[in-house]
């Protein structure tokens, strides 16, 4: 494939014609009577048309036939996606052991009292072995699943073989957790994918909000009404609310994806930092304009995500029919090897807020309702300092993914297409290994992360975690908890040891 073209700039306004229609936008204005090469002039709007300047984001899109021209929507099955934020029994309490999903069953009766047990089904065939016969088992009458820990970890998410199931990117979306309310477009929800197969003759658009996808495994080629993004792992692009797109992929694919509901990605503000610094504008890249003028007899499906649901609707065109555009509001890419780290260079640990990428605000000043933060390879050079992650307990949630190598904070068991949820309040940190060795080792300036690529997801929302993340993903690492047991108390009553072995 000839190499992709991109205009660059986060948030310009930007303008784009197929060289093979030169002169396809209109000259000083959107809406002529007749458009050049008489094709339909269609705004998508990002923003409230009331807007103020600075967040007012639209786009022109000059194409062959405008997106009207399809059939009437039909519900299809949505597989697992899910924005059903009550799925799981919030729990936060050790009744039931760490990490593992378990069942309700009745056991019977006692006096006028249900007796249920709290059990997985290999608890439940051992209990019932010994079960006093006296209370008689029963079937279960209610099956619930609680988030009996609130710190989570999944082994990699297993992609389906293509040997054995074709799967593309829209029906191998799987909701993994999520908060908020999609009709009142406040919320969140972070999306695996995992896919073997490109899409045929198939597109997809979110009416709920924005996706920042994040390719783990596998490039995606990602076909847009505003032209064509190669997207590989260590990028990411953002595709926002209403943009049509397909995904072709080349082998067994997975990511992580980030959705936001009612509000758009913004570069976060660098306050005494300066001007430059963490992710540069310039450094986005945006698609060139690229038409197909293809009938699709059989039919072409569009897929629409509307309140959480999925509705297809048949058109007899391809939608990547846009001849030229201009406008604010487009699809974009970002290679996270451009991040331009700012740290700590004399001592102590600084928060991971530094390695802000993206932030998608709430209305509350300096509290996101998700920022995408990622852990680049840098230098460490603080002095007489505990240099991985510090323990820490935080009100927002931390959901971490790992696009490559290993993360800084766990010497084991966090693995490339894996993932983490540490809830809101949740302790966690370094592992027992990683305590040890980080607060012996003879401090030097060192290389940390090279060849790794850690993210996190952080929301100030309290993300409740679907069925599938707990359950049918079968990917649940039940051993989490075991990686801080081996922590012992180091204290020293007698003794201040007040620089440690440095
Ligand atoms: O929990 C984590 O590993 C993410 C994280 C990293 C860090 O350097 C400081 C705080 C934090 O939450
Ligand atoms: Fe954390």
């Amino acid at each position: 494939m000839a190499e992709l073209k991109y205009l660059s700039g986060f948030g310009n306004e930007c303008a784009s014609e197929d060289p093979r229609c030169p002169g396809s936008l209109p000259e000083g204005q959107n809406n002529p009577q007749v458009c050049p090469y008489n094709l339909y002039a269609e705004q998508l709007s990002g923003s409230a048309f009331t807007c103020p300047r600075s967040t007012n984001k639209r786009s022109w899109l000059y194409r062959i036939l405008p997106s009207v021209s399809h059939k009437p929507f039909e519900s299809v099955d949505k597989g697992h996606v899910t924005h059903n934020w009550d799925e799981v029994d919030p729990d936060p309490n050790q009744f039931c052991m760490a990490g593992r999903p378990q069942e309700t069953y009745n056991y019977g009766r006692r006096g006028s009292k249900h007796i249920l047990l709290h059990m997985t089904a290999g608890e439940r065939s051992v209990k019932q072995k010994w079960e006093n016969p006296l209370i008689k088992p029963s079937y279960p009458v209610r099956t619930h699943y609680h988030e009996n820990s609130i710190r989570l970890r999944w082994k990699p998410f297993e992609i389906p073989k293509a040997s054995q199931k074709k799967v593309d990117f829209v029906s191998g979306l799987h909701t993994l957790c999520g908060a908020g309310d999609i009709k009142s477009n406040n919320g969140l929800a972070i999306h695996i994918f995992l896919c073997n197969t490109s899409m045929e003759n198939r597109c997809f658009y979110n009416s709920d909000g924005d996706f920042l996808i994040v390719p783990q495994k596998g490039s995606l080629l990602i076909y847009t009404e505003f032209g064509k993004m190669l997207v590989q792992p260590n990028e990411i692009c953002v595709i926002q609310r209403g943009m049509r797109f397909s995904i072709d992929v080349f082998e067994e694919t997975r990511g992580y994806i980030l959705e936001v509901y009612g509000v758009h990605f913004e570069l976060p503000d660098l306050g005494p930092i300066g001007a430059n610094g963490l992710a540069n504008p310039r450094d986005f890249l945006i698609p060139v304009a690229w038409y197909e003028d293809r009938q699709v007899p059989a039919g072409y499906t569009v897929i629409n995500k509307f309140q959480g649901k999925l509705f297809a609707a048949k058109q007899d065109v391809s939608p990547f029919n846009v001849v030229a555009w201009h406008g604010n509001y487009t699809p974009y890419k970002y290679n996270l090897k451009n991040f331009m780290v700012i740290n700590s260079v004399a001592f102590d640990h600084a928060d991971p807020s530094i390695f802000t990428v993206l932030t998608a605000k709430s209305v509350r000043p300096g509290v996101a309702i998700a920022d995408f933060v990622i852990f680049p390879p840098r230098w460490g050079v603080a002095d007489k300092t505990f240099r991985p992650p510090y323990y820490h307990r935080n009100c927002m949630s931390e959901f971490m993914g790992l696009i490559r190598g290993h993360y800084e904070a766990k010497q084991g068991g966090f693995l490339p297409g894996g993932g983490s949820l540490h809830s809101a309040m949740t302790p966690h940190g370094p592992d027992a290994d990683c305590f040890e060795k980080a607060s012996k080792v003879k401090l030097a300036p060192e290389r940390i992360a090279d060849g790794t690529m850690a993210f996190m997801f952080e929301s100030s929302l309290s993300l409740a975690v679907t069925k599938w993340g707990l359950k049918a993903s079968g990917c649940l690492d039940e051993n989490y908890h075991k990686c801080w047991e081996p922590l012992k108390s180091h204290f020293t009553p007698n003794s201040r040891n007040p620089a440690g072995p440095n």
